[in-house]
């Protein structure tokens, strides 16, 4: 399929198939976020670990924020959406892991 570039977008209904697209995409790449969180559940269950750890979720902000200025994004905006889906899959390996 030809994608077309944003300024190549001649109305609203052009431009809504590029969002769905990328949407697609989005949501593929968090599925497999996902199935990482999975096993991660596993595996700090082996090892003993909590669900958050919170070296790591500012490591992840430092992380995602760099990418975001290199690629172009509001990286305050990459912060915010990164706490806010880090939470949730925080709250996730939380349930699983007081299941065991
Ligand atoms: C996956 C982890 O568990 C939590 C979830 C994180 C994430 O969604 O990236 C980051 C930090 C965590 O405390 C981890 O500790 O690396």
């Amino acid at each position: 399929m030809t994608r077309r570039q944003p300024e190549a977008c001649r109305s609203m209904e052009e431009l809504r198939v590029e969002i769905d697209r990328l949407d697609r995409e989005l949501v593929r790449l968090l599925a497999e976020r996902s199935r990482y969180i999975a096993r991660a559940v596993a595996l700090k269950s082996r090892e003993g670990l909590p669900a958050r750890i919170d070296e790591r979720v500012e490591a992840v902000v430092v992380n995602v924020r760099r990418e975001a200025e290199r690629q172009g994004l509001d990286a305050n905006l990459a912060d915010k959406l990164w706490r806010a889906m880090m939470d949730e899959f925080i709250a996730y390996e939380e349930k699983r892991l007081h299941r065991k």
